[in-house]
């Protein structure tokens, strides 16, 4: 099986493509060689296949096997994937995912070369049974979540992938390997949850660390960063477009009032090509 190494931000990708459907045991190939010690080491595999609704479809599966709805660097590694390699020749592109439905995907191309992606990730849903969580309700903004003893404030956000969004002082010091998976994995959530730790730092400019669901701490995350601002808008502490510093580099996230969508742009690269004997 060929596959491509690409990343967006450092959060990496083994990426397929040629196939007509998901393969058979898609789940444990994940969990193979996504390994960083036994397996070529990456936070996901994506698959590119053909759609009926849009140019293509992504599958995205985590590096524990799981599938997930959406991923927002995975799409734009996949934008850039079938631009490069000639699968299509337009920079205007949809991608059908499987949370967030058909989603339009513009290249900015300079020299032959995609310099950054922008990503009409859609309209984020805040409805606390669709996000989903336990709690009722058409927002779920600075609710108590419990772990040992300790009282969390989260705001719940669903961009197709469900988030949990917590402000933290200081996000990048903060100790996301010791709360991420409790709270991944808390009740409250029924399809688990990817968690963001969030400092607002200025005017146009938000902190956040991830840890995701079915892959632990990951360098960036565009769908938590979607959620990120989202959040932050929600609980008054930005306007509606900031840049979102990750442990990778930075987003750029736009809310927009008139449509409701959420727009993500920047960057996606290609590491290098490879062959799995399986
Ligand atoms: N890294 C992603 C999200 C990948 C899926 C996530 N782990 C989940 O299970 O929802 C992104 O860039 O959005």
């Amino acid at each position: 099986m060929e596959f491509t190494k690409m990343h967006g931000l450092g959060n990496d990708f083994l990426v397929f493509y040629g196939m007509d459907q998901l393969p058979q045991g898609a789940a444990e190939l994940a969990v193979k060689y996504c390994d960083r010690h036994f397996g070529v080491g990456a936070d996901g595999l994506v698959f590119i296949l053909p759609s009926e609704r849009a140019d293509f479809r992504m599958v995205i599966i985590n590096s524990d096997g799981t599938e997930a709805e959406q991923c927002g660097n995975a799409i734009r590694c996949a934008a850039k994937y079938v631009y490069d390699n000639g699968h299509i020749n337009r920079t205007d592109i949809t991608i059908e995912t499987l949370g967030a439905g058909v989603q339009p995907v513009t290249l900015t191309v300079e020299n032959g070369k995609v310099k950054t992606v922008k990503v009409d990730m859609g309209a984020p849903i805040l409805e606390g049974r669709l996000i989903p969580t336990t709690l009722d309700g058409s927002e779920v903004i600075d609710r108590p979540v419990e772990v040992e003893g300790e009282t969390f404030r989260f705001t719940g956000v669903s961009m197709g992938n469900p988030h949990a969004v917590i402000y933290v002082d200081d996000a990048p010091a903060y100790d996301l390997h010791t709360w991420g998976p409790k709270l991944e994995t808390h009740p409250l959530f029924p399809r688990k949850t990817n968690v963001e730790f969030a400092t607002v730092t200025g005017p146009e400019r938000i902190e956040m660390r991830v840890w995701e669901r079915g892959a632990g701490p990951t360098l960036a995350c565009g769908t938590g960063a979607c959620a990120t601002l989202v959040s932050s808008v929600l609980n008054g502490l930005i306007g509606r477009s900031a840049w979102v510093g990750l442990a990778g580099g930075d987003l750029f996230i736009e809310w927009n009032e008139a449509n409701n969508h959420v727009y993500m742009t920047g960057p996606a690269e290609t590491v290098y090509r490879g062959e799995l004997s399986v």
